[in-house]
């Protein structure tokens, strides 16, 4: 505006040799009056008004005097304050009713995009609550819109066959990305890993070697190392540190001299490992607590708050993830979150939906070996998952099948860290059809294609139910689940016939009408299982 003429003097012819001196003295006027304009301004506006409006009526008579010109005049501007007085009023009130038009447009946008997003959430089951949610992804394509993700990432993603994210992942990854913390709730096989590993990439940019900038927390060592290659297969083409806790590394390793961006533990041994002072945690920028309702049970939750306290990052975004979020994980996360996103997708605690539920009664233990082996005997559609409430008795099971031609296999917390790693392998590359476990790999273990779950003993309580025959009907395929149950269970079964009802199964009406009894840890003493007589 300064050095702009004014549109009166457009046309002015002017001797600028002549007035010379007369044109030094007017620029001075100018900057003079310019300042005084700004103060002017800067005065409030009945200050503004009246200083104004004496210079409109001032500029008047001089344009009056002038008369009209036919030269632009550079520099030469002596009305150019009043008219800019003038029109700064103008301005002003033009100003604040465009601003105020824009507030109102804003705002009126604001509220169409809230109608569009609740629109969508609806569509894909997803609720949320929190301040300020931002919206659901569309597609992955808007992750580089809104965000500029790297293309790398992109590229890894359709490699590995992921054209749509999941409701989870349409909800979480913003926010994430959005720097909120969050808690999250989606049903089994849903997608959930990725949906805190990929804004995690995108929030971490680049490797770095200043220390441990990520931390996964998982319950077992399976689900550690089983993320752990998720996340390598996300950041391929990205050379990021990603480091899983082994025993060795735990027991070895010079945390402050390899680079590590990302760090996969079990909460034991990331415990230990703060403990010998062998880690520093106080740069992770990102913590994600993976089946956080387990992680919070008493028996892990000191391990837990270790790791809390030593990631001491102020700005550190924490996340907490799982199938099953039991109200006092949900009071944890309030206590623990600042402005924290709830993200339920579904209904809280829900079975997956994808999955054909069944009951089994098989009277007594006997029952249940026999039920198993003419299961198997009609129709063995492996793989098949099958889950016992113990060790001892997994071995036992074990014992029984191992002869009757089906190839079989066992996990459990005796087995060695190999043998459990080639249990699992072989599972994943289909050597074994038939897996028996305890609960070691009820949770988070992403078996592809299980098409049966047997709960062989009854589940101890809805979480166990949820996450065991979650094994199966995964990533939107059909699965299978057949839970046996003994007169012991019955008083149980009312729980179980709820979340089969609730998922959308067909529940025998008798089962509706038993009497519902509050679902406490259930695990009776069973009769060991034995085909052989006792001596
Ligand atoms: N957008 C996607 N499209 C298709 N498949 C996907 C997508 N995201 C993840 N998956 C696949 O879905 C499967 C289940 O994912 P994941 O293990 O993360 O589930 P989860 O929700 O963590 O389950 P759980 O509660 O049992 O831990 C995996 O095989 C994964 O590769």
């Amino acid at each position: 505006m300064a050095n702009e003429p004014s549109f009166l003097f457009s046309g002015i012819r002017f001797n600028r040799k002549k007035f010379g001196a007369d044109i030094a003295r007017f620029q001075k006027k100018d900057i003079d009056t310019d300042s005084a304009k700004i103060s002017s301004v800067a005065e409030g506006e009945s200050a503004k008004t009246r200083e104004a409006v004496e210079e409109k009526t001032a500029s008047t008579k001089k344009r009056k005097r002038k008369g009209n010109t036919s030269e632009n005049v550079e520099g030469f501007n002596v009305f150019r304050n009043s008219a800019s007085v003038a029109r700064s009023i103008g301005d002003v009130q033009a100003d604040e009713e465009s601003i105020e038009l824009k507030k109102k447009k804003n705002k009126k946008e604001q509220n169409q995009q809230l109608e569009r997003d609740a629109i969508f959430r609806k569509q894909h089951n997803i609720h949320v609550s929190g301040y300020n949610v931002p919206s659901p992804l569309q597609s992955f394509d808007e992750l580089k819109s809104r965000y500029k993700c790297p293309s790398y990432l992109l590229r890894n993603l359709k490699e590995l066959g992921f054209k749509e994210p999941t409701p989870i992942q349409r909800q979480a990854i913003p926010v994430l990305l959005d720097g909120r913390e969050c808690f999250a709730c989606a049903p089994t096989g849903s997608g959930k890993t990725l949906a805190f590993v990929c804004p995690m990439l995108m929030k971490l940019k680049d490797p770095e070697k200043g220390g441990i900038r990520a931390v996964i927390l998982c319950h077992t060592r399976e689900l550690s190392a089983q993320i752990f290659r998720e996340c390598k297969k996300l950041a391929k083409r990205k050379k990021f540190g990603i480091k899983l806790m082994t025993k060795n590394l735990l027991r070895n390793a010079d945390f402050s001299k390899f680079p590590c961006d990302i760090l996969i533990s079990t909460p034991l041994r990331l415990r230990l490992a703060i403990k010998k002072k062998k880690i520093d945690l106080s740069r992770v920028e990102y913590l994600v607590l993976d089946e956080s309702d387990k992680l919070f049970e008493p028996e892990l939750f000191k391990q837990i708050d270790s790791v809390l306290k030593a990631c001491s990052n102020p700005s550190i975004i924490r996340s907490l993830f799982s199938a099953t979020l039991p109200d006092f994980v949900e009071d944890r996360a309030r206590e623990l979150m600042h402005d924290a996103v709830r993200v339920i997708v579904g209904r809280k605690n829900m079975a997956s939906e994808t999955i054909k539920q069944k009951l089994v009664f098989t009277g007594s233990e006997e029952g249940k070996l026999l039920a198993i082996r003419q299961s198997f005997a009609e129709s063995l559609n492996p793989p098949v998952l099958v889950f016992l409430q113990s060790k001892e008795r997994a071995k036992e099971l074990y014992g029984e099948l191992a002869f009757d031609n089906i190839r079989v296999d066992v996990i459990h917390s005796d087995l060695s860290q190999q043998e459990r790693e080639n249990a699992v392998d072989n599972f994943r590359a289909g050597k074994t059809w038939v897996l028996i476990a305890t609960d070691v790999v009820a949770r988070g273990m992403d078996f592809k294609g299980v098409n049966c779950v047997i709960n062989y003993d009854f589940p101890d309580s809805a979480s166990a139910y949820v996450h065991r025959i979650g094994r199966s009907g995964r990533a939107g395929r059909s699965g299978e689940a057949i839970t046996f149950y003994t007169e012991e269970d019955i008083p149980f079964l009312r729980n179980v016939a709820n979340l089969m009802a609730a998922s959308g199964c067909e529940v025998p009406s008798w089962l509706m009408d038993l009497q519902k009894k509050k679902w406490k840890k259930h695990r009776p003493k069973r009769d060991s299982i034995s085909t052989k007589p006792d001596l």
